[in-house]
């Protein structure tokens, strides 16, 4: 006799990511799917922060090339190319709108009702089902129903008390694009990674950048000898970094801005781009009458398959502060509709996460870190090569780079990896693999790289350490 199953209802509130790829794996398992978002599908991610921030990126990456011509004896150099950011800002605007409607056309093609409304726990109704208030632009209401509801709310950049971006000369890196003329002088306040991409980009662009760095480094959360090699770049860049620095208010001038420091110095420059970080947009989704427990910072509280407290509501991406990475909200998504829908799933695993830094070079690494090595929670060997030896760098003027893995004394289990190198972000992928899959650094060192290639160092640096490793 043929059994006839229940559709699992699901509601998900936000579209971006964590919200759309959980919505796409919902859809093949055939629930019936309602996706609410306020501000755009592919979210935050798409529209405003990741896409736009890196086709920003690859655009004045094509200045840094015309500018290194000279080097290899072409004739034309960077003060050659003029730079129309209008025209710039346009085309980031119009990839990102296009991303959107591609993954909108997806969603309605795989059946997803899309709701342009913001969406609020409502309690639940006399079958235990989660109602869910969908607001839309013009005040109306419908209540939405789900046997199963995931959050994907996203996250929206942090402001400071006395630094109010007003969209013109104090700017979150959200309102970058709408800059009809560019800096004279940019002052970036935040040296984590978005900072030092925005660093990196608008002096790509030939812009005047000061730095104010709360820390004693850029980059603070990432691998040492990689920040290092990026403060070189920056200082042969002339970008001035201010250390140890903590902005307490930026006020406008006559002519521009005036960030005053906490140990009372001020900086000028025309503009500021605030990259403080970011908060949860957790505030206004009815969490406390729900019962969904977050942290002290707003994050939602969830475990490996993004389970929140309370039974039937998941949690997904940025809101819940999980590495805040397009990739790992796409994941906690997908994971938590697998478990939801009663599918076999695997807890997420982070150590098996690889994330990229797009400035030049890149910086992209994947598993254990160097500093967790080098603090004894981890035993290791390591290896770091420069790529100033490899023939392939020589011949495309890369000057500076390394690539590092790290692997298990007794076994020679790849446990992790940084590559800095022009598209480290693509070359840190065999090292990902071998974390994924537990591969020894003798699968790395027996597997034939192309002759000259920068991936040849990847398959170098894992033969000397199985030259060092007498016990496998
Ligand atoms: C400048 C920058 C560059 C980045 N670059 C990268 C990168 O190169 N690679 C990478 O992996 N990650 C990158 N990230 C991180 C990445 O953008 C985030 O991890 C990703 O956006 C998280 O996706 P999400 O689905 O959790 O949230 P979001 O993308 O923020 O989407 C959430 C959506 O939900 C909507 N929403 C909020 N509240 C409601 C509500 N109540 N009802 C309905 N809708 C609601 C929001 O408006 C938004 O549209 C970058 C971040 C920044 C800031
Ligand atoms: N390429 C990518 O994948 C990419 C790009 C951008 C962001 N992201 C994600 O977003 C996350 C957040 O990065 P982020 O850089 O936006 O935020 P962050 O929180 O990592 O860095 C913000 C920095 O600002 C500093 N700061 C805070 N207040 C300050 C003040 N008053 N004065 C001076 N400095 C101050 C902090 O000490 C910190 O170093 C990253 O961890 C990453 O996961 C990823």
């Amino acid at each position: 006799m043929d059994e006839e199953w229940r559709v699992a209802r699901i509601v998900i509130i936000g579209g971006g990511p964590a919200g759309y790829e959980a919505a796409l794996a919902g859809a093949a398992y055939g629930a019936d799917i309602t996706l609410l978002d306020s501000d755009g599908i592919g979210g935050a991610c798409v529209l405003w922060d990741c896409v736009p921030s890196k086709a920003f990126i690859a655009t004045t990456g094509v200045r840094t090339e015309v500018g290194k011509a000279a080097e290899l004896g072409i004739g034309v150099g960077s003060e050659a190319s003029s730079v129309t950011v209008t025209d710039i800002n346009q085309r980031v605007k119009d990839l990102a709108f296009a991303q959107s409607a591609d993954i909108r056309a997806r969603l309605s093609s795989e059946g997803v009702r899309i709701v342009n409304a913001r969406g609020c726990l409502a309690g639940t109704d006399d079958t235990g089902a989660h109602e869910v208030t969908a607001t839309f632009p013009d005040g109306a209401t419908e209540t939405v129903v789900g046997d199963v509801v995931l959050i994907a709310t996203g996250a929206s950049p942090r402001e400071l008390p006395d630094a109010t971006p007003d969209g013109d000369r104090i700017l979150t890196w959200r309102q970058l694009y709408d800059l009809e003329v560019l800096p004279d002088h940019l002052v970036v306040v935040g040296s984590g990674v978005t900072g030092a991409e925005f660093v990196h980009a608008y002096t790509e662009l030939g812009v005047r950048v000061t730095l104010v760095s709360s820390r004693d480094r850029v980059l603070p959360h990432e691998d040492e000898d990689a920040a290092r090699v990026l403060e070189e770049a920056f200082a042969e860049r002339g970008v001035t970094l201010i250390k140890h620095a903590r902005a307490d208010r930026v006020s406008r001038t006559d002519e521009g801005v005036v960030v005053e420091l906490a140990d009372g110095k001020t900086v000028e420059g025309s503009h500021v781009l605030m990259t403080v970080g970011s908060l949860p947009n957790t505030g206004d989704l009815g969490l406390e009458e729900a019962g969904v427990a977050v942290d002290r910072n707003g994050y939602i509280t969830v475990d490996r398959v993004s389970r929140t407290s309370v039974s039937g509501i998941y949690a997904a991406g940025d809101c819940t502060g999980v590495l805040l990475l397009a990739s790992v909200a796409a994941m906690q998504g997908r994971i938590a509709m697998y478990h939801s829908l009663g599918e076999g799933v695997s807890p997420i695993r982070l150590k098996t996460v690889a994330a990229s830094i797009f400035t030049s070079p890149e910086i992209a690494a994947v598993g254990v870190s160097q500093s967790a090595i080098d603090r004894g929670e981890y035993p290791a060997r390591t290896v770091m090569l420069p790529l100033s030896t490899n023939p392939r760098a020589k011949m495309s003027g890369v000057r500076r780079g390394f690539v590092k893995i790290f692997c298990r004394p007794a076994t020679g289990v790849v446990i992790g990896g940084v590559i800095v190198s022009p598209n480290a972000s693509e070359l840190i992928l065999p090292i990902a693999l071998a974390v994924e899959n537990k591969l020894q650094v003798s699968d790395l060192a027996n597997t034939f790289s192309v002759y000259p290639s920068l991936s040849g160092s990847i398959t170098e640096a894992a033969r000397q350490l199985v030259r060092h490793d007498d016990l496998d």
